[in-house]
């Protein structure tokens, strides 16, 4: 196997007809990895995911398999030539077969087609349901037929566009981390497209966080969380609240809360002012402190109260406290920051106040500055 990213989208630009989508995108993906399409709804994810498939044409760029052009202005491999397989949100069965001949389908001329259907019954755990038809079948069970049929053909690369959003809950969540350890079994990679950020998280390596058409930032569920590199991905990505701040030195901040240091160094110069993003986690009790929030709100979480917080100058934080200890509403608390992470950005005009965002996302506030 080279070296080389199993998948390379290069200045990729895409669209319908004279309607620009998506702009300038790059990413990569390394052999074995799943990949995570993330956005608000209409930012252009799965037209992305139908140009790696070669449903839709490039206007600009280039898509790479192993290395091999799929894609380019003037060009598009046919879909059934790119060793590339798809899951749909609909799950796409053959309604007129049996579980069974729906994963042999693929794979029906080949000698072999009972054993690797078999082993993909186990693999999915249907076995006992494999002469059953699509219709005899809950949601969850006929996603995991259309998983099975895609990998039959053992494709380089699998596709799976919103293939949860079918599917409630805990069903959900289930079959997101089935799928997961699935493809890490057989070694697949995949690119997931999803609007739902926990699924994202739970599935994937790296998540690509759209938006508008554009790739703000490609990179592990980790670091999108605690090192955003837009006001964008910020808000996307969890809960928090912006403060604001004035850098002291590279890494220091002063705020409202005290002086916050972090393990990220800053270029602008001292006295700047910043917007100083704060989640429910960097917020943690602390009875000696002389900080004192007092509490606006609460929501039980079960193993944590997230707590709405009123400093006493107006400002808004949330915090999440183990939910052993329960404060009333109104009462004071003391609160200290820990922080590892300073997400800080330029506060010149509150850029992260100006993100607009799909209804599919809680925003973050912003505090009146
Ligand atoms: N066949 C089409 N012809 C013209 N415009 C289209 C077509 N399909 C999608 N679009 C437009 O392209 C934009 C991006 O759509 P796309 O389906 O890629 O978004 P998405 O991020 O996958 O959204 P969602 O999460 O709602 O599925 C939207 O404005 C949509 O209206």
């Amino acid at each position: 196997m080279s070296d080389a990213p199993l998948l390379q989208l290069q200045a990729l630009s895409c669209g319908y007809g004279k309607q620009a989508i998506v702009n300038g995108l790059s990413l990569h993906l390394n052999h074995g990895e799943i990949g995570c399409l993330l956005g608000p709804s209409g930012c252009g994810k799965t037209t992305t995911l139908r140009a790696i498939a070669g449903f839709e044409p490039v206007t600009a760029g280039k898509i790479l398999l192993s290395e091999q052009v799929l894609s380019r202005p003037g060009f598009t491999l046919a879909p059934e030539k790119r060793r590339i397989g798809m899951v749909f949100q609909d799950y796409a069965l053959f309604p007129h077969l049996s579980v069974a001949d729906n994963i042999a389908f693929g794979v029906r001329e080949h000698s072999d087609a009972r054993k690797i259907t078999d082993e993909l019954l186990e693999l999915v755990h249907l076995t006992p349901l494999a002469k059953r038809f699509p219709h005899e079948l809950s949601g969850g069970q006929q996603q995991r037929v259309a998983l099975a049929r895609a990998l039959a053909p053992q494709p380089e690369l699998l596709l799976l566009d919103e293939p949860f959003s079918n599917l409630d809950g805990e069903l959900r969540r289930r079959l997101s981390r089935e799928v997961r350890e699935i493809l890490k079994l057989r070694g697949t990679s995949a690119i997931l497209v999803t609007h739902d950020q926990e699924e994202a998280f739970s599935v994937s390596d790296q998540v690509g966080v759209f938006n508008q058409g554009h790739l703000e930032q490609w990179d592990s569920p980790f670091n999108l969380y605690h090192e955003p590199s837009t006001p964008f991905v910020a808000s996307f990505i969890g809960q928090g609240y912006f403060i604001r701040g004035q850098l002291l030195s590279p890494d220091t901040v002063q705020t409202e809360l005290g002086v916050i240091r972090g393990n990220r160094a800053y270029t602008w110069p001292a006295g700047s002012a910043v917007d100083v993003l704060l989640r429910p986690d960097d917020i943690i009790p602390d009875a000696q402190s002389s900080l004192k929030a007092r509490i606006s709100g609460k929501t039980f979480l079960g193993a944590a109260t997230l707590y709405r917080l009123q400093l006493p100058t107006g400002t808004q934080l949330e915090s999440l406290f183990p939910s052993h200890a329960d404060h009333p509403l109104g009462s004071e608390v003391g609160i200290r920051v820990a922080a590892d992470h300073l997400v800080v950005f330029s506060a010149s005009g509150s850029v992260a106040a100006k993100v607009s965002l799909g209804d599919s996302h809680k925003p973050l506030r912003h505090n009146a500055l």
